[in-house]
């Protein structure tokens, strides 16, 4: 099978990191494709950053269409673009965020989050509530590190994501972690041995779970509110979307 692992950033380092991780943990039989707009944000950190992200995950599903992707992840912890996405395609595809609570929700009763900066802590906080795992997530944590410092200043990002893991730890009553970023990719088994505890990692997560999804023979439902869009005209810089 092949499953497109989308980046919505356009960090090339960050999609290699990804890529890296989800061929670590790929079934044999299963190909990666990891991929990343050609336009958009470096990183992903905020509303504006997802709304323009969002528009390169749906460039992204269409080209994988062209080219007969069996799945896709979409590979941000915001998982931009992941409703319209649905509509685009007949294949499974997965955000990293609900991937990842999924997982967690299976091996703990309660789970806490450890992501980049403490504003995009509400983006999970919607997507908990969204998803229907507000009740599985003690807390949303921040490490208050800049998502490019994962690839630019790895240890001291590093150093700061153990500290706040082990403070989940020890005051937020939880059985598992959570980690917060597509960009942490390569990071949770060191964790894990630092902080005692299951780390939970949402770009291998969503790679299993498509591939058991696959596995399964189910795909996005085209029944209802994922159903192909419907053809209309798009103007501007978006008129190539009218051949939908
Ligand atoms: N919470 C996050 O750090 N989200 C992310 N921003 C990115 O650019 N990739 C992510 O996963």
């Amino acid at each position: 099978m092949h499953i497109r692992v989308i980046n919505p950033n356009t960090t090339a380092g960050m999609t290699a990191t990804i890529g890296e991780a989800a061929r670590r943990i790929a079934a044999p039989g299963t190909h990666i494709s990891a991929t990343q707009p050609d336009a958009g944000p470096v990183s992903i950190e905020s509303h504006f950053d997802e709304a323009i992200s969002a528009v390169g995950v749906l460039e992204e599903v269409l080209a994988g269409e062209r080219e007969g992707a069996d799945a896709y992840v979409i590979a941000c912890f915001g998982d931009p673009g992941l409703m319209a996405a649905r509509e685009l395609t007949r294949a499974p595809v997965i955000g990293i965020a609900e991937a990842a609570f999924h997982m967690a929700s299976l091996i703990s009763t309660r789970f806490s989050i450890v992501t980049t900066l403490g504003r995009t802590g509400i983006i999970a906080e919607h997507l908990l509530e969204q998803y229907g795992f507000r009740h599985h997530c003690r807390r949303v944590r921040a490490a208050e590190i800049p998502v490019l410092d994962l690839e630019e200043n790895g240890d001291a990002a590093l150093s700061r994501l153990i500290g706040e893991c082990r403070r989940a730890r020890d005051e937020d009553g939880i059985g598992a972690i959570v980690l917060g970023c597509g960009g942490m990719a390569d990071l949770t088994d060191e964790i894990a041995r630092e902080v005692g505890l299951p780390v939970v990692e949402g770009v291998t997560a969503a790679v299993k779970l498509t591939e058991a999804l696959v596995g399964l023979g189910l795909g996005t439902s085209k029944h209802g509110d994922l159903a192909f869009p419907r053809p209309k005209a798009f103007f501007g810089r978006f008129a190539h979307l009218s051949e939908l």
